[in-house]
């Protein structure tokens, strides 16, 4: 263990630790720990692979969401990173812990979705575990293909790009906060709210055809708000950034629910998580033309620039003119709560 270490992580400091422990790319690994994806070389030029487990009560409650919501969104939330690099969904290995007594209509109605969702995409599920649990595990093993395109890193943003996101953010924060309040899922005011969270679309032809265009510098997907992610690509790129809070594209089901959940949209937007955007940097001259690119390969989808990469250090907000250190946080599984 490294002399340093406190005595209680986060979960951005396990994987330091980890990645400390297992030491990094070099020889047939061109991309080790810390992208959306682990990018093969050698033999395996043209790979790139991302795992995702979800656990229930840390990322879905079968109290509050069908069997079908849960296996959409682990699905989706691994096909997103895959689109953060650029890849072409190629296989999945699906590794699934259940308690006793599983019935046919559970598994059917989980792992159907789930695999309706990898079509969609072009993925094929070709393996994977099956054991018994104290609750519903799900790990997911994507493997995507490069073709002859090279995977957009997160480390490869450049002083003065333009960083920008696709869609819109916070609805599936505000979907979460609106089933976690107990509140009726087919109240028409947060249907777009409960079906962000539930049913995301990760951006797999749109980051794509961003690699496609050459023009993107660095990439990743957001799944725990711009507040956390935008830091990793900052750092990764050796760099910091700024965000205008105004230009943030807030979702309005985010802004039609938090009047009546006395909830903040923008801290959604920022800090909930789970929206499955793409955050990407550019020149800035090129937005025009991405943003093209963007709505021709995505049936409309939009691109908004919401800041720059600085000299840095950190991330700052600004927010009427004034610039701050960015306060609202992401998700951290491990994040102690407010004393
Ligand atoms: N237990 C672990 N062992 C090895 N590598 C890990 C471990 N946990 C995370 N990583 C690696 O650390 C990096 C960041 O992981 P993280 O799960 O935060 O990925 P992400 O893409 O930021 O989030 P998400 O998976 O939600 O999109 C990735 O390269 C991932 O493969
Ligand atoms: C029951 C329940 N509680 C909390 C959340 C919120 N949540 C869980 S994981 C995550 C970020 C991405 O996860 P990871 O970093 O593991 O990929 C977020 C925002 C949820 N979806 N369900
Ligand atoms: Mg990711």
């Amino acid at each position: 263990m490294p002399p340093d270490a406190p005595a209680h992580l986060s979960e951005e400091q396990i994987i330091s630790l980890v990645a400390y422990l297992a030491g990094g790319a070099g020889g047939d690994l061109a991309v080790g720990i810390g992208d959306d994806c682990a990018v093969l070389g050698g033999d395996q030029t043209g790979l790139v692979v991302t795992t995702d487990l979800l656990v229930q009560g840390s990322h879905f409650d079968l109290e509050l969401m069908s069997p079908a919501d849960v296996g959409h969104r682990s699905m989706a939330a691994n096909l997103s990173d895959l689109a953060a690099m650029g890849a072409r969904p190629a296989y999945g290995f699906l590794s699934l812990g259940m308690p006793a007594r599983p019935t046919a209509a559970f598994v059917s109605e989980l792992v159907g979705s789930m695999v309706a969702q990898g079509r969609a995409h072009g993925l094929k599920l070709a393996g994977g575990d099956t054991v018994k649990a104290p609750q519903v595990v799900i790990n997911l093993c994507l493997l995507g293909a490069m073709g002859n395109l090279a995977p957009v890193l997160r480390s490869g943003g450049r002083l003065g790009d333009a960083v920008c996101v696709t869609g819109l953010l916070g609805g599936s924060g505000a979907g979460l906060a609106w089933l976690q309040a107990g509140r009726d899922p087919a109240e028409a005011a947060a249907a777009e709210a409960v079906a962000a969270h539930c049913r995301p679309t990760p951006r797999v032809a749109a980051g794509r055809a961003l690699a496609e265009s050459g023009r993107v510098h660095a990439m990743m997907d957001l799944s725990d708000g711009l507040a956390a992610d935008l830091p990793r690509l900052a750092r990764a790129s050796g760099l910091g950034a700024a965000v205008e809070a105004e230009a943030v594209p807030i979702s309005p089901a985010a802004l039609a629910v938090a009047p009546a959940l006395g909830g903040d949209a923008l801290g959604w937007a920022l800090g909930g998580g789970e929206d499955f955007e793409l955050l990407f940097t550019c020149d800035p001259g090129e937005v025009p033309l991405l943003a093209q690119v963007v709505a021709e390969a995505a049936e409309g989808l939009t691109v908004t620039q919401v800041g720059r990469l600085t000299q840095g250090p950190g991330v700052t907000l600004i927010k009427q003119g004034e610039e701050e250190p960015i306060t609202y946080k992401g998700f951290d599984h491990f994040q102690e709560p407010a004393p």
